[in-house]
């Protein structure tokens, strides 16, 4: 692939193994995740998240998403038990969304995608640094949670309000205090399994923790995240006909 990965019909998904062959790899994410053939496992623990909000650094375009970064030089932002080992640091959150409602989660439950998934990328303090951690098969741990549409969310329109300051793609900004256990449903049960980044460079290090109970976004929010400057999950959105612009803001208004 002589250009950057992406979403768009010569540089998505089914060309990503051009460059990065363990695209065809054991253990890919996403999966389809069908409830009635998981299996409980009774040793699973719950989920212990601790963040703190003084550890939130800033808000970030990178062309892909927007994330937001945490200071993960201390055991102040970790995720416990569940179905890790040790302690792992919060690195980064961020999100993925589509075009339209009917699509935009990674993961999919019984065939079904959720508009938007938000995910929580924690790093094993076994390892040095993000970075050899990354490498490693127990290396990261990412806690993902669905977004259904439904009421106005508070603490993502925190999120929504910092866009103004990352309106392209390597744009940052300061973005200080922000508790990312505010984008957590109240019930954390989960399901999990061994799987791989589910962007370039696809490591396959990730044990992935998926929250049952999505958390609501509402449709005036999940039409800013997909605003023309921003991208989604297909690349930079723009709306090629005026019709699509109106046939988008018709659906807000009924
Ligand atoms: C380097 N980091 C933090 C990441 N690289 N790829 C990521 C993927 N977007 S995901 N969805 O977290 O696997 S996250
Ligand atoms: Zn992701």
């Amino acid at each position: 692939m002589s250009h950057a990965w992406g979403y768009a019909a010569n540089n998505g998904p089914d060309k990503w193994a051009d460059s990065f062959p363990i695209a065809n790899g054991p253990r890919q994410s996403p999966i389809d995740i069908v409830p009635g053939e998981a299996s409980y496992d009774a040793e699973l623990k719950p989920l212990v998240l601790k963040y703190d909000p003084s550890t939130c650094l800033e808000i970030l375009n990178n062309g892909h998403s927007f994330q937001v970064t945490f200071v993960d030089d201390t055991d102040s932002s970790t995720l416990k038990d569940g179905p890790i080992s040790g302690t792992y640091r919060l690195k980064q959150f961020h999100f993925h969304w589509g075009a339209s409602d009917d699509k935009g989660s990674e993961h999919t439950v019984a065939g079904t995608k959720y508009p938007a998934e938000l995910h929580l990328v924690h790093w094993n303090t076994k390892y040095e640094s993000f970075g050899k951690a990354a490498s490693q098969p127990d290396g990261l741990a990412v806690v993902g949670v669905f977004l259904k549409i439904g009421a106005k969310n508070a603490s993502l329109q925190k999120l929504i309000d910092a866009f103004e300051s990352i309106k392209t793609k390597g744009r940052q900004s300061s973005f200080a205090n922000f508790n990312p256990a505010t984008l957590l449903p109240g019930c954390l049960d989960y399901w999990t399994y061994d799987g791989s980044l589910t962007t370039p460079p696809l490591l396959e290090s990730v044990t992935w923790i998926v929250c049952k109970e999505p958390i609501s976004i509402s449709s005036e929010q999940v039409f800013l995240l997909r605003e023309p400057v921003l991208p989604y999950q297909g690349d930079w959105l723009c709306y090629h006909t005026l019709e699509q612009l109106c046939v988008q803001i018709l659906s807000l208004l009924l």
